[in-house]
C-alpha cells in the first residue's frame, strides 16, 4: 500500500506512538492498532484521489488521513487544516521529521478560510456529522472537486440527514463507497460528495440579474 514510502510510514507510526501519545493526540490504547485502525484505514482512500490532486485534510488532528496520503502519494499537494495550536505544532514537527515536501500546515477553522481555496479534494475523518461537514468543505473545493469523508457505521444515516444541506448546495452526486475490502477490517466507509460545477449561489444570482 505504501510501496517505497513504507519506511516513512513506519517513522510516522513511531512518532504517533511516541510523541502522539505523550502529547495526548492519540489514546494509549490505539498504539496496538495504529496500523489497522489508523494508517491502513486512511491509506486505502488514496485510490479515490486523482493523480497530482491538491488536497485539504480538514480537521487533520494528528495527521489522519492527510499525512498518510501525503506519505503514500508524493504526487499530491496536501494542506493539513487544523485549528488547535498543540496539534499544528505536532503536525509541523511530523512534516519536518519525515522531510515531506508536499505538505503544508495551516492553522485555522474551515469556516474561517471558506472561499480562500479551490482544491480538488477535501478529506475529513471524525470531524463533524456530514450535514455540518458539507457546509465547511464545499466552499474549499473547486467546481467539480470532491469531499471524501471517512465515516463509520452511521454513514448511510448521515447521508440521509444531510439531504437538505446537499440540496442547498445543489449537489447531485453523494454516494457511499467501501474501500480496502480484504486489506483492512472493517473496510473504510467513504461518503463522496461532488461539488457542483455551477455553484448554487452563482445560479441564483444569474437568475436575479436576468
Ligand atoms: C476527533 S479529531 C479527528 C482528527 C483526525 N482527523 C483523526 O481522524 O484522527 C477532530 C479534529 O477536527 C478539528 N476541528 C474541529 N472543528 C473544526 C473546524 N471547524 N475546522 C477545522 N478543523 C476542525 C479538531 O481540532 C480536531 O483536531
Amino acid at each position: 500500500m505504501f510501496g517505497d514510502a513504507l519506511p516513512l510510514a513506519e517513522r510516522y507510526a513511531e512518532f504517533l506512538a511516541d510523541a502522539g501519545v505523550i502529547r495526548g493526540l492519540i489514546g494509549p490504547r490505539e498504539v496496538d492498532r495504529l496500523w489497522e485502525r489508523h494508517l491502513i484505514n486512511c491509506a486505502v482512500v488514496a485510490e479515490m484521489v486523482p493523480q497530482g490532486a491538491t488536497v485539504i485534510d480538514l480537521g487533520s488532528g494528528a495527521g489522519l488521513p492527510g499525512l498518510v496520503l501525503a506519505i503514500a502519494r508524493p504526487d499530491l499537494s496536501v494542506t493539513l487544516l487544523e485549528p488547535l495550536l498543540r496539534r499544528t505544532k505536532f503536525l509541523t514537527e511530523a512534516v519536518e521529521l519525515l522531510e515531506l515536501e508536499n505538505v503544508e500546515v495551516h492553522r485555522a477553522r474551515a469556516e474561517e478560510v471558506a472561499g480562500d481555496y479551490q482544491v480538488d479534494v477535501v478529506t475529513a475523518r471524525a470531524v463533524a456529522p456530514l450535514d455540518r461537514l458539507v457546509g465547511w468543505a464545499l466552499p474549499l473545493l473547486r467546481p467539480g472537486g470532491e469531499l471524501l469523508a471517512l465515516k463509520g457505521e452511521r454513514a448511510a444515516q448521515e447521508l440521509a440527514d444531510a439531504e437538505p444541506v446537499l440540496k442547498r448546495f445543489g449537489v447531485r452526486t453523494a454516494e457511499l463507497h467501501r474501500l480496502g475490502q480484504g486489506k483492512v477490517d472493517p473496510p473504510t466507509t467513504i461518503v463522496r460528495v461532488v461539488a457542483e460545477r455551477i455553484p448554487r449561489r452563482a445560479k441564483r444570482s444569474r437568475k436575479r440579474s436576468s
